[in-house]
């Protein structure tokens, strides 16, 4: 048995995969051989999603087949959007997203849910693909005691997602900047939550009990939750100065400020969180709120004299949805629903190649204590 311990399993290798990698030194998230910052700026959420699942970009008629496949998967069970109705209005909309997501599994039919083949488990994905953004909107609608609005089938899979948000139809602007933040969050080799799905899977357990652990892991502030993080930094601040000042403030008595540092981009920037700054600094100028984007380039340049530190994506896409109209509460379910397919087609790829995740520990606790007798 190996003796070495990484203390946050840092920099092991935990699996062989096809689907992501990091590439550091020359600055490239490779999504099954394409950099993801050229699919971001050239093609479009649901392209991403095909090649994920798919292993290969797909033509304009494949990706409009792909599209009306998932759209015919839009109904959505009542059962499922009754049960969020009973949950308490304080509920975090991720616990919500949990707990939607699980009861969901209970609705596959005959042999579906069990049944782990590639087939049967994209079939399962582009389910979540139609129903999980309905879970985002409709669960945080639901506790808030808010009208649920059902899904536009007129609408792109994206318009729609962002109309069952806010109510309203998005500009073009608006639509492709979303658009953008999915594409970045969809995918990124072996975070936590990807990898707890995965541990999940290992098991031979379902898709969907491997997203459920998903969305728990990525709860987390020092994973997704630290996009929501930052937003309630940047709105106490509320300006450059007072950010600044913040953040000093925060840094004296040793915390993290929410959306800087990664474990593995470490002292190098996140390319995803520069595509946002460049999509916030348009979006910013659309809406007429330039002093936001300001404020956010004061904060980085702070982290960068003080810390050496640079944004991850959850720092630019925290006010890109916040100017997209979108509640707090609802942008890391919007990180998960956009990486749901990610996680899936790891899912896919270990119940196709799967060895149990079984490691061991290095034992630090007591040895031959005896029960008292008598
Ligand atoms: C899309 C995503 O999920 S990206 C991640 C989103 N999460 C956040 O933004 C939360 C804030 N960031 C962090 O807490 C960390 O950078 C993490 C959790 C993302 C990565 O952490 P790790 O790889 O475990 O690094 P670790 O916690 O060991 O930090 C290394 C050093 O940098 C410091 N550091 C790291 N991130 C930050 C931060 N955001 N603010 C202040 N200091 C920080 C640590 O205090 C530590 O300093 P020390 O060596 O003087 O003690
Ligand atoms: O890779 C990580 O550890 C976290 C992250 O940025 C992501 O999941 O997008």
């Amino acid at each position: 048995m190996s003796e070495r311990y990484q203390p946050g399993l840092e920099n092991v290798i935990a699996s062989e995969t096809g689907i992501s990698y990091l590439d550091v030194e020359n600055e490239e998230i490779v999504l099954r051989g394409y950099d993801l910052m050229e699919l971001a700026r050239t093609v479009t959420y649901l392209d991403v999603a095909c090649l994920l699942l798919d292993g290969a970009l797909p033509t304009a008629a494949e990706r409009d087949v792909f599209e009306e496949r998932i759209k015919a998967e839009y109904a959505f069970p009542p059962q499922v959007m009754s049960m969020l109705q009973l949950l308490p209005k304080e509920s975090h909309v991720m616990d919500v997203l949990r707990t939607g997501i699980s009861a969901l599994a209970s609705f596959e039919e005959g042999q579906e849910l069990e049944d782990r083949s590639k087939a049967a488990n994209t079939r399962k994905a582009i389910r979540l693909l139609a129903k999980v953004p309905q879970i985002v909107a409709g669960g945080y609608r639901a506790i808030t005691k808010q009208p649920i609005i059902k899904p536009l089938e007129s609408l792109s899979y994206t318009a729609n997602f962002l109309y069952m948000i806010t109510g309203s139809v998005p500009t073009p602007m608006e639509e492709a900047v979303f658009d953008q933040s999915l594409i970045v969050y969809s995918e990124h080799e072996m975070p936590n939550s990807t990898f707890a799905a995965r541990v999940i899977a290992s098991t031979q357990s379902d898709i969907y009990g491997a997203l459920t652990g998903a969305v728990a892991s990525l709860k987390g502030t020092l994973h997704g939750g630290a996009n929501e993080a930052v937003m309630k930094m940047l709105l106490e601040a509320g300006s450059a100065e007072a950010l600044e000042a913040l953040m000093l403030q925060k840094l004296a008595r040793k915390e993290r400020i929410m959306g800087f540092g990664h474990r593995v981009y470490m002292k190098k920037p996140d390319p995803r969180a520069m595509l946002m700054k460049e999509a916030l600094e348009t979006l910013a100028q659309d809406k007429n709120e330039p002093e936001l984007y300001q404020m956010c380039v004061v904060g980085e340049q702070v982290m960068k004299r003080e810390k050496q530190l640079y944004p991850n994506l959850d720092y630019y896409a925290a006010p890109v949805y916040h100017l997209l109209g979108i509640p707090i509460d609802l942008f890391t379910p919007i990180f998960l629903a956009a990486r749901t397919i990610g996680v899936s087609a790891h899912v896919i790829e270990q119940h196709e190649h799967n060895r149990l995740f079984r490691p061991r520990v290095l034992y630090n606790g007591p040895r031959n204590l005896h029960p008292e007798k008598g």
